[in-house]
């Protein structure tokens, strides 16, 4: 293990296909080289509030987010602990009971709407990656996985998308792109992207392994 992992931020619009773009970097990797932490993980735990209550958070908003939690545990990951990572559940919003203990690996990849809004986290980033995908995809992917994994109906989609996805992604998500190095557009089939992103990373992590 290196002294510093290479920290990873990848933002980007709900749908724009962060996690496809982060498992396709991580599907050029060991498995022991790449560990990915999820910010949706990190939303602020609501099982003290009844299931209904839980319906009118808006989860598009960056206080919706425990990122105290989230800075701890990158810290101590980059100080070589093991954390134990929160386990999300979106079918009844909010944290399950159980939790995952990571250990620190070379690369962290952090992967969410809103990772590159909070300047405690950005400032802990080695690349910054915002992935762009035009706002219509991104709706239709949205509603297709939401209706299939999340338990969503079209009709909550679509109430959900107009009243806090799309504001919030407007005011919040989108002015991020501003501190990304790099900009992907459309998501996980750019492959040239992918291809830029995994030679800059073997860049870093050869150097870092030259210096151990
Ligand atoms: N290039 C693509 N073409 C078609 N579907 C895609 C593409 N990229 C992602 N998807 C699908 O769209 C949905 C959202 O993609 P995902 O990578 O999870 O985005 P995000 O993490 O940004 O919300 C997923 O169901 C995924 O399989
Ligand atoms: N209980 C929740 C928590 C989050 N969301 C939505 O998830 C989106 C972020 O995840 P992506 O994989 O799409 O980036 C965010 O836009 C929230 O609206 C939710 O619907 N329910």
């Amino acid at each position: 293990m290196p002294e510093k992992p290479v920290v990873i931020g990848v933002a980007g619009g709900s749908g724009s296909g962060k996690t496809t773009v982060t498992r396709s970097i991580c599907q050029r990797f060991q498995d022991k080289t790449i560990l990915v932490i999820e910010q949706d993980y990190y939303y602020k735990d609501q099982s003290h509030l009844p299931f209904e209550e839980r319906l009118n958070t808006n989860y598009d908003h960056p206080l919706a987010f425990d990122n105290d939690l989230l800075k701890e545990h990158l810290h101590d990951l980059m100080n070589g602990k093991t954390i134990e990572k929160p386990v999300y559940d979106y079918k009844v919003h909010t944290r399950s009971t159980e939790v995952i203990p990571v250990e620190p690996k070379e690369v962290i990849i952090l992967e969410g709407i809103l990772i590159l809004e909070d300047p405690r986290l950005v400032d802990l980033m080695d690349i910054k990656v915002f992935v762009d995908t035009d706002s219509d995809v991104r709706i239709i992917r949205r509603l297709l996985r939401d209706i299939k994994e999340r338990g969503r109906t079209l009709d909550s989609v679509i109430d959900q998308y107009t009243n806090n996805v799309r504001p919030m992604h407007l005011q919040f998500v989108e002015p991020t792109k501003r501190y990304a190095d790099i900009i992907i557009p459309e998501g996980g089939q750019n492959h040239v992207a992918i291809d830029i992103m995994a030679t800059k990373i073997e860049k870093i992590l050869s150097k870092n392994r030259q210096n151990n």
